[in-house]
This record gives structure tokens, C-alpha cells and sequence, in this order.
């Protein structure tokens, strides 16, 4: 695979299930070591880095995970705040586990994704798509340059769709970038500029998004099943 993504794009990754989207995304936020190859993000190789420098550059890499990776016993809050540990003293991200730190930081996230009034819930007690949603305000709080989301609207209906992929674009209007893996064909044309298609590993698509039809797309998931 040979991809580079630029400053200001917002890139759909497509492929059927197994194409190899979620690998692509972890290997470009580090958890995942390149078995052959290099990989550059925002300019360092992760594999490189160990201890304050790996930190640092993970601190600007902001993920939504396919599996969320939420702690359910913790509060919302917590979850939330879990997105800016990395630039926080130890100390106060064991004192904020307490007493919540940076409070307004995060409502004005959960604003965003609809779910001010759920700050002090269990993380637990929400419904699948809620906590996506957490996911996403995480995120949000953690301000990154580079946005990685694996399905990150799976679980939302077509308006909260397009409205967490707008926030979760917001740093490439910026000057970052976002690549996310979507399986929603008319979410990927209508909130990305470029689709990479992806079948058995291998970039086999890469196109501008307004070039595509939805039909185009939905004949790529069947072509590339
Ligand atoms: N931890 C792992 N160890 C070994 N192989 C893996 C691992 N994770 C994924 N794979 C393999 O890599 C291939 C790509 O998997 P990946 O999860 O990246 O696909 P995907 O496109 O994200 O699929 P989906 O849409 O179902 O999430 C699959 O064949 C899978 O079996």
C-alpha cells in the first residue's frame, strides 16, 4: 500500500468487510507496527518513538475506535477527559478522576455531539449510538491534528451521521487531516473530498469524492466483496 494523505483532506477509506480499513488505521496511529515498510504521520515514524516523544505525537493524533474503547464503569466526563490525558501532569489526571478537571471543555464536546445533559451518567448505561458519541467527544476535547475513525457514525441515524463527521473534520479545515473507514456510501461522498478503496489489503480506488456517484460506490463494496 502506498497512500499519502495531505494537509486539509478529509478521506473515506471504503472496502468490504476484511479490505484491511481498520489495519490501515491502526498502523497510521502506531498500535499497530508496519510488518514491511515505512510510515510517516504528521512527519515522525511512530515505530521510531519511545517514552515522551511517542506521547507527544499521539497527543496530536486523536482516534474514534471501532470498538469505542470506553471504560463503562467510569462517567461520561471521564471518558471524555480520557482524550487529553496525554497533555496533562499525572497528578491532575489522577485528581480529575475526583474531581473532574476542564468541565467546560468538555460540555461544550458533548454540546457538540447532543449529550451535555448525559456528563455525569455512567458510561455503561448508554445506548450503543450515545456512546459513540462519547467517542467522538473525546476526540473533540483532545483538539488533535490527525483524525483516525473507524465506522464512526455506525451506530447513528443519517442527520447525527453527518453531523459527527462534520466535527470529526474540523481539524482538517484546519489545516490537519481526517481518514475515516465508513461503510455508508452516501456518508463518504457527502463528508469527504477523496474515497480510497481498499480490497485485500491493497489501495485499489483513490479518486475525488466529486466524481463519484453513490451507485459508483455501492457497485465498489459489491465489486470489492
Ligand atoms: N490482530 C490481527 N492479527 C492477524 N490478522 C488480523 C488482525 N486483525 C485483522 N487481521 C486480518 O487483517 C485483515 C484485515 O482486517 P481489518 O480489520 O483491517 O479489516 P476491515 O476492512 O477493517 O474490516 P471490517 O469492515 O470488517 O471492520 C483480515 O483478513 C483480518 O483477518
Amino acid at each position: 500500500m502506498d497512500l499519502t494523505v495531505g494537509p486539509g483532506e478529509r478521506v473515506a477509506v471504503v472496502g468490504a468487510s476484511g479490505a484491511g480499513k481498520s489495519t490501515l488505521l491502526a498502523v497510521a496511529n502506531g498500535a499497530v507496527p508496519p510488518s514491511s515498510g515505512t510510515v510517516e504521520v504528521l512527519g515522525q515514524d511512530p515505530a521510531a518513538l519511545r517514552g515522551r516523544a511517542l506521547r507527544r505525537l499521539r497527543a496530536r493524533v486523536g482516534t474514534v475506535h471501532q470498538h469505542l474503547e470506553l471504560v463503562g464503569p467510569l462517567r461520561v466526563v471521564h471518558n471524555v477527559n480520557a482524550g487529553r490525558l496525554g497533555g496533562w501532569p499525572a497528578a491532575r489526571a489522577a485528581w480529575s478522576l475526583l474531581r473532574p478537571q476542564g468541565l467546560p471543555e468538555v460540555l461544550a464536546a458533548l454540546e457538540r455531539v447532543g449529550l451535555a445533559d448525559r456528563v455525569f451518567d455512567r458510561t455503561d448505561a448508554l445506548s450503543g449510538g450515545q456512546r459513540q458519541r462519547v467517542a467522538v467527544a473525546r476526540v473533540l476535547v483532545q483538539d488533535p491534528e490527525l483524525v483516525l475513525a473507524d465506522e464512526p457514525a455506525s451506530a447513528l441515524d443519517p442527520a447525527l451521521s453527518g453531523r459527527v463527521l462534520e466535527l470529526l473534520g474540523g481539524p482538517a479545515s484546519r489545516g490537519g487531516a481526517l481518514l475515516a473507514a465508513l461503510h455508508d456510501p452516501a456518508l463518504a461522498l457527502r463528508c469527504c473530498d477523496r474515497v480510497v478503496g481498499l480490497a485485500a489489503g491493497r489501495v485499489v480506488l483513490d479518486v475525488r469524492a466529486a466524481s463519484l456517484s453513490v451507485r459508483d460506490l455501492a457497485d465498489f463494496y459489491g465489486a470489492a466483496a
